[in-house]
């Protein structure tokens, strides 16, 4: 029997921010997890538990204290350099002296891709996010719902199998954001990606999400994973009886997180 692929490795890691004073600020604590290809898992928690640090780690955009990760196998590091995963995070970010499709095509330009190839890709990215008409707008002339897709185009032009996200939403208002994560969950079924999602946000964690990690307060630990098996995640899940059972589960392990974590009850 093959083993299922996997994603992302999370192993007892810890990490401890040091000061130049030597003040010590343990941001998280034993964190273990393990993301398959192609799932969707979401992490929340109340401030400061250490979601976007995890983030960072696994993306390499800081090093752990101890444990271990790996993305696709590899160290993190190894993974950035081999472009595996794109990132989204809460401010778009986009370069306001480029028009959409330039923003788009950027990482691709960077990397080397032909004129030609980087058109062809960026074609396919405004049609997946319904923007081919603004491919010569600048930013400036976007709504935040439309900057936040180019923003998802552009994480998504290498054809990465993670994609990384924190709170890419966070900035919407309610109805882009139901938009917003409709379009999330489509374009996760045309590209299979995995994707690791922060967001506040517990029914957004529960639409998106087959796994929603639920993070204690600072050190951060992992205090219940719950699962979410629905069938198809469309606009009738949102008014359907499990979906909210999904927000209540949630709501309650974050409720109990606190003195869970504090039992030290057991990581999954
Ligand atoms: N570079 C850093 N140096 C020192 N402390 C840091 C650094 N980055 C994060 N921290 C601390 O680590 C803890 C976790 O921060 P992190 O941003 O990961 O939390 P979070 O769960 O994403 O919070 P929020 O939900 O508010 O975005 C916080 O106490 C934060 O102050």
């Amino acid at each position: 029997m093959t083993a299922k692929p996997v994603a992302v490795t999370v192993t007892n890691v810890d990490k401890i921010f040091r000061s130049r004073k030597g003040a010590e600020v343990h941001a998280l604590s034993d964190v273990s997890l393990e993301v398959a290809a192609g799932e969707f898992i979401s992490l929340i928690g109340p401030s400061g538990c250490g979601k976007s640090t995890l983030m960072r780690l696994v993306a390499d955009l800081d090093g752990i204290t101890s444990g271990e990760i790996t993305v696709f196998g590899k160290t993190p590091e190894k993974a950035r350099k081999d472009q595996d995963y794109g990132i989204a995070f809460q401010q778009a970010g986009l370069l306001p002296w480029r028009s959409v499709r330039a923003n788009i095509e950027l990482p691709l330009e960077i990397h080397g891709w032909e004129p030609r190839d980087r058109k062809e890709r960026s074609d396919e990215l405004l049609e997946l996010i319904g923007l081919a008409d603004f491919a010569d707008h600048k930013p400036d002339q976007l709504s935040g719902g439309m900057k936040q897709r180019v923003a998802i185009a552009r994480s998504l032009a290498e054809r990465p199998r993670l994609l990384l996200m924190d709170e890419p939403f966070g900035a919407l208002d309610e109805i882009t954001r139901e938009h917003m994560q409709n379009e999330l969950v489509a374009l996760c079924q045309e590209t299979g990606a995995a994707v690791i999602f922060v967001t506040h946000s517990i029914p957004e964690a529960v639409f998106l999400s087959d796994r929603v990690v639920v993070m204690s307060p600072r050190p951060g630990r992992i205090t219940e994973v719950i699962d979410l098996d629905f069938s198809s995640r469309d606009e009738e899940l949102r008014e359907d009886a499990a979906f909210y059972e999904g927000v209540t589960a949630v709501r309650n392990a974050l409720h109990g997180g606190e003195t869970a974590g504090a039992r030290g009850v057991e990581n999954r």
